[in-house]
């Protein structure tokens, strides 16, 4: 069985950057530094402020990344012109509002039907997978199939804040919603507050799970660990 692939969102690296101006860390070194310790990919959730990555970021990092670029966020008309010229692998259509801190929802995937329909069809004709970030809801994923995507990719916050006291009842939509997207022919990936302590079991239970994407605890870990010790210790909880 294929391993679940880890891919690496640099947003938090990114925002550390503009803190000063300048180009300190530089991110596309750090994209390719967070490959060579083993990250099977490279996530970026550009936001309308562009408070951690910026839209001109995404050119270079594009011609950096070796493995699988995968640029995250709300199609507004500017994300889907600068992401459609940049034809990542993979772009994640998450519904955050302009002001959101983080995304803390995924989208309802019956409300917005004809507006995803549009979205997909435009990122897949040049080229470039798509992904709908939803949460664990027969109903979303079945949108989801509905509007033409590739892939789900759960919102795993939720989860993430009941694992601590209930694991098996954080997890059991998850289960069971992979299980349908499985059987609709959906790629899962998954993200969100995904950590060290809670990323193994939900490996281990949600079947089908290709990818997830990880940087807020990631980054916070590697203040300890460094990078490269942290994604291989990230890369352990996959395998
Ligand atoms: C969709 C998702 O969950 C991530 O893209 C996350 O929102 C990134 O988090 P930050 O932008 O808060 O680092
Ligand atoms: N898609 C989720 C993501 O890229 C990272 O989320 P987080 O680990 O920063 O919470």
């Amino acid at each position: 069985m294929e391993s679940v692939r880890l891919s690496v969102n640099i947003n938090k690296i990114a925002l550390i950057r503009n803190s000063r101006g300048a180009n300190l860390p530089d991110l596309t070194q750090i994209a390719r530094d967070c490959e060579a310790f083993g990250a099977q990919g490279i996530t970026v959730h550009p936001r309308p402020d562009e408070r951690h990555v910026r839209f001109d970021d995404l050119p270079l990092l594009q011609a950096t990344v070796r493995t699988e670029f995968n640029i995250e966020g709300n199609p507004d008309p500017r994300f889907l012109r600068e992401v459609m010229q940049v034809k990542p692998h993979q772009a994640t259509l998450v519904p955050d509002g302009p002001q959101a801190l983080t995304s803390d929802q995924g989208w309802d995937t019956a409300k917005h039907h004809d507006f995803l329909v549009d979205v997909v069809a435009q990122l897949q004709s040049v080229g470039t997978r798509v992904s709908i970030f939803v949460d664990a809801e027969e109903r979303f994923v079945e949108g989801a199939k509905r509007v033409g995507a590739d892939r789900i990719e759960f919102y795993t916050g939720h989860y993430a804040k009941v694992f601590p006291s209930n694991p098996i009842e954080a997890v059991k939509k998850h289960v069971h919603c992979a299980k349908l997207a499985v059987e609709l022919g959906l790629g899962i990936n998954a993200g969100h507050d995904l950590n060290l302590k809670n990323l193994s079991f939900y490996k281990d239970q949600v079947q089908g799970l290709m990818e997830v994407s990880i940087g807020h605890a990631l980054v916070c870990d590697a203040l300890y660990y460094g990078l490269q010790n942290t994604i291989q210790m990230y890369l352990r909880q996959l395998n």
